[in-house]
């Protein structure tokens, strides 16, 4: 049995064909699963696969912090985020923020291709996850 998990995509420019491809590629598996997005990214992992993805704000216009927000709430279960180490952004502080988010509360999270594989193959992905709040040192 599937337990359905709410799983955020995300992309970097650089790095949105390579998302969009792996989106393509491991559809039957993401099609069981909610998906919510940044803005650009959501709607073109949308268009190239058909799967229903909720999209919030773009990235740079507070997408990013959507999606925060989302794993603070506890209502995020895995975070596939394709970073692009190579360029430098004007939302730099929404990026970290959402890295930092998803450390905090013990979120899973790929930030490329082959460990999204890994998280999507694993058959912990069929059971629980256990989250638990952020112990204040
Ligand atoms: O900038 C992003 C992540 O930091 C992604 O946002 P978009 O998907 O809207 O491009």
């Amino acid at each position: 049995m599937t337990e359905r998990k709410t799983i955020g995509l995300v992309a970097h420019d650089g790095c949105k064909p390579d998302l969009v491809a792996w989106a393509k590629e491991r559809r039957e598996i993401l099609a069981r699963h909610d998906l919510v997005g940044t803005g650009t990214t959501g709607s073109a992992v949308r268009e190239a696969t058909g799967l229903d993805v909720e999209c919030l704000k773009s990235g740079p216009l507070g997408g990013d912090a959507q999606l925060g927000a989302r794993i603070a709430e506890g209502k995020l279960d895995i975070l596939i985020f394709f970073t692009d180490s190579l360029s430098s952004m004007p939302h730099d502080v929404d990026v970290k923020a959402l890295i930092r988010l998803a450390a905090l509360y013990n979120t899973v999270f790929a930030c490329n291709r082959v460990t999204a594989d890994f998280v999507i193959d694993s058959p912990r992905l069929n059971a629980p996850i256990m989250r638990s709040e952020p112990v204040k040192r």
